[in-house]
């Protein structure tokens, strides 16, 4: 169209960038552009409180920089990114949890693992990743937990042998030199070498003559038997030596487990009584809320008398009460089956219980309990020995399929 430009010309086009007959498509699309990127760093740039008070997105970047998570949390990417909501949320994860459930097109379910110190959390995490092959552990890092245990285990043997009335005089060097040493990376050579010979030395097995079961910690045969094959330089990790290796969880810990077509967020939280007051914080939008009880606490005298009287119940209690999971489905899973098999052998239940009548009564009467106080309707149970468990994965997923039908035919009755 002609145009009659400031010196009163007449010209083919209105002056400024000529963009062809394109150019009113290209710059509509330009603002629609710049518009968007207004509107997302609004969103993301600033929180809330940020832009009600009219800060910067720098100025938030920095606080986010102030709030950086301790070293150790920022190894572990998910983590650290967890650790920078709750704090910023303060202390709330529900926004994580969210974040968690929403990924993957809204499919991803949350299974939230519970229970006490060692029940096996992290056994049964290890074993559903292992048999959907979801994911594969790190090697290296399994390396020094596994050595680390070898080497806890022979620590504690020289108190075990002074409470067995064994004499340890011959090795008071060797027990001296794995005390000192600190297990950062390598074990070192001397002490290899005094672990070796601690586990020719006769000690243990003159201990076990003595007690059947002695206090040291989880899954210590397994240790003692292969501690020749853990500590030499050339050892590679079995898929054994991870299930029975243990290492505290700290903080938390999740793992995308594939079933079939199905994809579920498994968030185990750690059993340790300080851990255990900031469980809260995570329970929203659970799905699944799998528990998990040690069964070879019955065989521990602190059950009936001592630190271990009624805490797996009143935590199990204090769950099913929360107004947080009601419609929560439960699986209960007994743990560690093989491990009361093994000492309720020796353990006189009727010495702590004059009316136990014999160790399978006085098990099913401890699962009854824990059933009893269990949701009507959406709770399952299991009796599992999680370290040797080859139908784990169908076992869970059974369950998991029933609450997930169940659920359907809730929201979509036909
Ligand atoms: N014998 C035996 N040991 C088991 C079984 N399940 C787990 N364990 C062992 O018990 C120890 C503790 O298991 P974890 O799964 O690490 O315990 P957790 O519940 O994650 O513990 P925290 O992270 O401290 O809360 C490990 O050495 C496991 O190998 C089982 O069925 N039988
Ligand atoms: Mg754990």
């Amino acid at each position: 169209m002609p145009y009659i430009d400031k010196s009163g010309n007449v010209v083919d086009k209105k002056p400024g960038w000529n963009l062809g007959n394109g150019g009113g498509i290209v710059g509509f699309f330009a603002s629609i552009f710049a518009f968007l990127i207004i509107f997302l760093k609004s969103l993301f740039g600033m929180d809330t409180e940020d832009r009600n008070e009219g800060r910067s997105s720098s100025s938030f970047r920095r606080r986010k920089k102030a709030l950086r998570p301790p070293a150790e949390i920022e190894r572990y990417e998910l983590r650290a990114d967890a650790w920078w909501w709750m704090r910023k949320m303060g202390s709330s994860a529900s926004a994580l949890t969210r974040s968690l459930i929403n990924s993957s097109n809204g499919e991803t379910q949350k299974i939230l693992l519970l229970g006490c110190m060692a029940s096996g959390k992290t056994a049964l995490c290890r074993q559903l990743m292992r048999q959907s092959k979801s994911g594969s552990p790190v090697l290296e890092y399994y390396t020094h937990t596994i050595q680390n245990n070898v080497l806890q285990i022979w620590r504690e043997m020289e108190s075990v042998c002074a409470l067995c009335h064994v004499d340890l005089r011959n090795y008071k060097e060797d027990f001296d030199i794995i005390a000192e040493f600190r297990h950062r990376e390598h074990l070192a050579d001397r002490v290899r070498t005094s672990i070796r010979k601690l586990s020719k030395s006769g000690l243990y097995d003159e201990c076990s003559k003595k007690r059947s079961f002695l206090p040291l910690p989880p899954n210590y045969q397994y240790f003692i038997q292969h501690t020749r094959r853990i500590i030499s330089r050339s050892y590679a990790v079995t898929e054994q030596d991870i299930l029975v290796s243990y290492a505290p969880t700290i903080g938390f810990d999740t793992q995308t487990l594939r079933l079939g077509y199905a994809k579920y967020q498994l968030m185990e939280l750690p059993g340790h009584h300080i851990f255990r007051r900031k469980w809260s914080d995570f329970y929203s939008n659970t799905r699944v809320l799998c528990f998990v009880v040690d069964l070879s606490e019955l065989c521990d005298e602190a059950f009936y008398t001592g630190h271990l009287k009624n805490k797996t119940y009143q935590i199990y209690n204090q769950l099913t009460d929360s107004w947080q999971f009601t419609e929560t489905a439960f699986i209960l899973l007994f743990n560690k089956r093989d491990l009361f098999d093994t000492l309720s052998v020796d353990f006189d239940f009727k010495q702590h219980n004059p009316s136990a009548t014999s160790r399978e009564e006085t098990l099913s009467r401890y699962k009854s309990k824990l059933i009893a106080c269990s949701p009507v309707g959406r709770s399952y149970s299991h009796v599992v020995s999680l370290i040797k468990a080859p139908n784990l994965g169908n076992t869970f997923v059974d369950s998991l399929n029933k609450i997930f039908k169940q659920n359907k035919e809730n929201i979509h009755p036909e």
